[in-house]
This record gives structure tokens, sequence and C-alpha cells, in this order.
């Protein structure tokens, strides 16, 4: 597998990363909880309105024409305390009924019913038909005060507008009440959605905030051979993106799918509750859509990783060749670079194709079955109405309860598609969280003092990147303190890993260093850090003005020392003349440097820390050889009793050093000052001869 490509298999179960994410949720489970209540509380707001409007229809607009009971006017008091609402009329007394009350005795029946565009008083009930207009109900009978229902006559009192006007008046009571109640449901709804979506968010934030902090801090603890092993894209993904589609999980996922439970299961209740047989009817759809819902899970998935792992193949293809672009346009490779893209981008669009032929699938499916619901409701129901078994109020409640039902079926798609990208994140997340830095402090750490005499030594230090390819092979010198010592070696020799080493960017596999006798895997990282400074070839700014670059954030550097140490290598003159001096911003937004000065202000940083150890790899090889000399100059003030560590391809830099260094194949070749060496007339004598002939190929060698 190479470093690009995608971890595509599952480690940790759903379960597994279940229970870790619930734990980062663990502290804040009060403001959950809360959430949860207050997305119960907006549910029941949410499905009293079709019960409202079922109240409205049956009790208000078909309310006139409901069976009531019929009393003398002396008992009006009895009747309302009764039976609620009361209208006295022509020395009667009446109250409606609900479904199913039996009269007792002592109590006479009326019915209103609409016959020949007027409306009637009956003194019976009649049969349930007779409340749809029109149905079977043949006409007010001539003029001899009676209707016609069903070919039998009853006799009935025609209503004029003020009588109609007086029974008619709790409606517009009710209608008043009914709508305030339905208007303080929408209200209340859409504040308990305002006040749950808002703290949902601040608690699925604060938890991600965490997490983003825990994962930097992690990071920033990780060793070399991590970075390595993982480019910076990734990294930068997993800090930002992966944690991103957690906090969506969250906020809003989790919550919401109680709150879809809730519904569901509410729907439920009600309609069971309104009507069993309407309700059995319209669940005679739920088999299927259990069976179309495990379809779209299997494929789904499929789909979503296949293009979850094309999606990170692009991205690393992409980062890595807009930060090469230089490289490409140099050797004229965009349209090889294009076809490449190409190739990776029309892979991306045909997994993208295919979760949306999936998703075009289910979508209108879910919502075919919730119309087929409605279809037999309006078949079964809308009989049953005429028949009288149900009432309109009720079939109208239903058919928005099923589609309110099929509401959150429908958006399952996405949702499942959310789940499925943070449970991907959070195993990504914690994946990194669990792998522990290869280098880290020592169980029993050995201090040394606050000054070092700078000693180095290695012993038999065998050390390999990876696996068994030794880079260094038993290597062994001394480095006395105060010592200035050169490696010079060919290309992959093993100098620059030397250097690595004596930080502890990596951790050798056999031998030993040792700084003043102490093995450094038992000096504590920080305080081994603090003795040595570096100054490599790739000087890498970060983005704030030059006097933090210098400084690096070390509030113990003051002004003046920053100045001194650019004055030291003479990159003072040139800051000035910039506009805004040390204050000059440097990176994106600010001025961009040459190679030559990027290795000057990384001296001007090293002198600056006052290192007891100083490193230089390959630090002078982009300045320009007058200024090379002035920097020597400084560096011999510098490295005046302290251990300084040089490395050089230029050997005319190095020739007053203490020791030098032979490097050839990870091994120790020669060892010696400059004059012992070439006395030797080894391979550092042929490397010295090589450049003499080249740099001055006119005088004869002495
Ligand atoms: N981060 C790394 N991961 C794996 N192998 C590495 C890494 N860095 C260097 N190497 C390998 O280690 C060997 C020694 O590299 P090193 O950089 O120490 O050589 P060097 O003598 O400093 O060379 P140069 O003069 O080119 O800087 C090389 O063969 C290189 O391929």
């Amino acid at each position: 597998m190479n470093i690009h490509s995608e971890n595509n298999i599952n480690h940790l179960k759903d379960s597994q990363l279940l229970s870790r994410l619930l734990s980062y949720a663990k502290p804040y489970w009060r403001m959950i909880l809360l959430c949860i209540m207050l997305a119960f509380l907006s549910v029941v707001s949410d499905l009293a309105r079709p019960y409202i409007m079922k109240i409205a229809i049956d009790g208000h607009i078909n309310g006139l024409h409901k069976p009531m009971a019929m009393a003398d006017a002396l008992q009006a008091d009895r009747l309302k305390r009764e039976y609620g609402e009361t209208v006295v009329w022509n020395g009667k007394a009446y109250a409606r009924l609900d479904p199913g009350t039996t009269l007792p005795e002592g109590l006479g029946k009326a019915q209103i019913v609409r016959a020949g565009g007027e409306e009637w008083l009956v003194p019976d009930w009649l049969p349930a038909q007779a409340s749809v207009e029109g149905a079977n109900i043949l006409a007010a009978a001539g003029g001899n005060g009676g209707v016609i229902v069903d070919g039998k006559t009853y006799p009935a009192v025609p209503l004029d507008p003020a009588a109609l006007d007086a029974f008619r008046k709790q409606d517009y009571l009710g209608f008043a009440k009914l709508g305030a109640l339905f208007l303080l449901a929408v209200a209340g709804a859409a504040l308990l959605n305002y006040y749950q979506s808002n703290l949902l968010q601040f608690t699925g934030q604060t938890i991600i905030f965490n997490i983003r902090q825990q994962l930097f801090t992690h990071l920033s603890r990780m060793s070399m051979s991590y970075f390595d092993r993982n480019p910076v894209g990734r990294l930068v993904v997993r800090v930002t993106q992966d944690t991103e589609a957690l906090n969506q999980l969250y906020s809003q996922v989790v919550v919401n799918l109680v709150k879809d439970m809730i519904v569901l299961i509410g729907i439920i209740v009600i309609m069971l509750q309104m009507n069993v047989k309407l309700a059995l009817l319209s669940f005679a759809v739920l088999p299927f859509l259990a069976g179309l819902t495990f379809w779209y899970r299997s494929v789904i998935r499929e789909a979503q990783r296949v293009s979850r792992v094309i999606l990170s193949r692009l991205n690393s293809f992409l980062a890595e060749n807009l930060s090469g672009i230089r490289i490409t346009q140099l050797f004229i490779r965009e349209e090889r670079q294009r076809e490449q893209f190409d190739a990776h981008n029309t892979e991306y669009y045909r997994a993208g194709m295919r979760g949306t032929v999936i998703n075009s699938i289910f979508q209108p499916a879910i919502g075919f079955l919730g119309n087929i619901a409605i279809a037999l409701l309006l078949w079964y129901g809308g009989a049953s109405v005429i028949d009288g078994g149900i009432t309109f109020g009720i079939v109208y409640a239903f058919t928005h309860y099923v589609r309110q039902f099929f509401q959150p079926l429908m958006s399952l798609a996405e949702k499942y598609n959310q789940i499925q990208t943070a449970m991907v994140g959070a195993e990504r997340i914690f994946e990194t969280l669990d792998e522990q830095p290869a280098i880290v402090d020592p169980v029993k750490p050995r201090h040394l003092p606050e000054r070092v005499r700078g000693e180095i030594a290695f012993e038999n230090v065998w050390f390999a990147y990876a696996g068994e390819d030794w880079v260094l092979k038993d290597v062994s010198f001394t480095i006395l303190p105060g010592q200035t010592v050169a490696f010079v070696g060919a290309t992959g020799a093993g100098k620059s890993s030397i250097i690595q080493l004596i930080n502890r960017f990596y951790d050798i596999q056999k031998g030993s260093i040792k700084l003043d006798g102490v093995d450094i895997r038992d000096i504590p990282l920080d305080e081994l850090r603090r003795y040595i400074s570096i100054v490599q070839q790739d000087v890498f700014l970060f983005t704030g003005d030059i006097a933090s670059n210098i400084r690096l954030n070390n509030a113990g550097i003051t002004d003046a020392e920053v100045v001194q140490a650019a004055k030291m290598v003479h990159i003072d003159e040139y800051i000035r003349t910039l506009p805004d001096g040390y204050g000059t911003l440097l990176g994106e937004r600010g001025i961009n440097l040459s190679l030559g000065q990027r290795q000057l202000l990384s001296f001007a940083r090293a002198i600056a820390f006052e290192p007891q150890i100083l490193i230089l790899d390959e630090a002078t090889s982009n300045i320009d050889t007058e200024t090379e000399l002035v920097v020597q100059d400084a560096l011999n003030n510098i490295s005046a009793g302290r251990t300084t560590l040089i490395i050089a391809h230029r050997l005319s830099t190095i020739q007053h050093a203490d020791q030098i260094i032979v490097m050839h194949k990870g091994k120790v070749r020669e060892i010696g000052s400059h004059y012992q060496l070439l006395a030797q007339r080894g391979y550092y004598y042929r490397l010295y001869e090589l450049q003499y002939k080249e740099q001055k190929p006119l005088p004869k060698a002495r």
C-alpha cells in the first residue's frame, strides 16, 4: 500500500465506535437529554396539528348534524352539566352527543339535518348517512314539515337563520379556540425547534472542539516517522473534515433520529387510537417499506464506501500535484498529469453517479409507498365516511399522519449517508489518536544540568528508517565538548540521519548515543531539544512577521536579542530596507524571501536561541560566497565554546573543524583533522582533490 492510498478496511466495529463516540458526549449528557426532551415536546406539537383539524371538522364543521339529547328548557342546566354546550330554542334544550353515547331515561332525541338547501330539526336520530347532505335524503317532504330518509318520513321543523345561529354559536367559538390552539402549536414547535437546534449545535461544536484540540495535541507529539508515513494533506483532513463529519453526527443525526423515532411511534399510537381498521390498512405498506430500506442499506453502503476511497485518492493526487506544480510545468508534464487527473475524476464521477441513481430510486419509491397508503385510505376511508363508520375528520387526519410518517423515511438516505461519513471519520480519528508516538519521554528520566558540557558519543549505532535497511551501520565516534566537527561523504551516506538521531527525531535500533555520558533516551525530550539548535538547508518560515520567525514565540527572547542575532548573520541591513522592518509579514500575505535570505534568517533563529549544541546541515548551501565568508566569521564566533556539528559539501568551509568524520555508505570511513586526513591520502583526500580541481583549475596542487 502506498502512502497515498486510503485505508479502506473497517478495523473497529460500529458498536465499539459508538461507545467511544458516546464517551465524548458523556460530559454533556444533561444537555443532550434536554435536547431530546425538547424534541419530544416539539413532536407533540407537530402531531397535535392534524388532531386539531380533526376536532374542527368532526366537532364543529360537521358538529351541527351530530345526534343531540333533547329535554325541556327547564332542564337546560342538567344537560349542560352532563353534555356540555347546550342550546335553548323554542322551549326546549338541546345538547350534542359524542358518538356512542347512550341516551339516559327521560331525555328525548333530536338531530339537525340538511335537506333541500335548508337545515331541519328532527325530533329523532337519523341513520348515519343522513349527516351527509343529499345521501338518501329525498327532500324536504313538501310543505308538511318533514324529511324523507330511506323512504321513511321524519317530522321536522325548518330552522330560520336566527335559530341556526344559536345552534352554530358553539362552533364559531370552537373555531376561534381551535385556531388559537393551532397557532400555539405552530409557535410552540418553532420555539422548541429553535432552542433545540441551538442547544444541539452548541453541544456538538463543544464536543468537536475538544476532539480537534486533542487531535492537534496528539499530532504535535508524533514522531518524524509518523509524518514520513502520513502526508500532511491527510492529517489536515483528519483535523478539519473528519471532525466536522462527527459534528454532524452529534448535532444533526443522533437527536433527529430519536425525534424521528418518537414521530413514528407517536403516529402509530394516534392512528391506532383513532381507528384500528384504518390504521392497519395504512400499515399494509410497511413490509414493502422494510424490504426497500433493507435493499437500500446494503447497496448504498458499498457505493458510499467506494466513493469515499476514490475521493481521498483524488484529494491526495490534487494536493501532491498542486504542491509540485513547478516541476510539472518545468518538465512540461501538464498533459500527462491532466490525463491522470481525468482518470481519477472520471472514477469519482461514476461513483457519485451510482450513489445518485440508487438515491433516485429509493427516495421516490418511499414516496410512492406513502401515496399508496394514502390511496388505500381514500378508497376505504372515503367509503366508510359515506357508510357513517368513520368520520371525515378521521380520514383527513389520517392522510396527514401518513404523510408525516413517510417524511422522516424520505430523508433516511441523507441521514444514512451522514452516519456513514461520520463513522468513517470517527474510525480515522480514533486510529490517529490510538497511534502512540514512537518516541516518548523516558519512564525514569535523568536530568542534565542547565548547561551541558556538550560531549556527544555514538557507540556502535545501527539505524534503519524501516525494517532492516540499515542507513547507519555500527557507527562510533566521540565529539568532545566545544569541538567543531564536520561530516562529509557522498549523497545518501547517512550524514543527515546522524543529525536527526541526536535530537531523537528517530530512535536507533542498536547501540547508544550519549550526551555528556547519558543515553539520550534517558533525557526528557524537551530538555534534550532545548540544548540543540539545527539550521537546515530547507528553511521553514511560519506565517507572521520577521521578528516572530526569529524568536518562534519564545517570549524570553527580547527585541534587542532578535536584532543582535540578525546583525551577527548580516541580515539586519536587509531587514531594515523592508517597509515594516522586523514587523514585515512573511509567507502568503507578506513578502517572499530568497533561499539565501531564508537560510540567514534561520541562522539568526538558531543564534537567538543560544543553543549549547549547534548543528548546521548544509546550512550555507544557498548563500553566496561573499556572504558565506561573513557568516563563517559569525559562526566562528558563535561556535567558540559550543559543540558544533557541520554537514557541508563544500570542503573549503570545514577545513578548520577540529575533527572531520568521513561517512561512506552508512559507515564511518575516516576520522581526523583536515591535514591528518589529507596525509592519509584516503577517501577524503580524493574528495578534496576532486573539489579543488573543480574550484581552482588553474594552479597545480601544492
Ligand atoms: N525519512 C526517511 N525515511 C526513509 N529513508 C530515509 C529517510 N531519510 C533518508 N532516508 C534514507 O537514508 C539514507 C541516508 O540519507 P541521509 O539523508 O542521511 O544522507 P546524507 O548523507 O545526508 O545525504 P545528502 O548529502 O544527500 O544530504 C538514504 O539512502 C535515504 O534514502
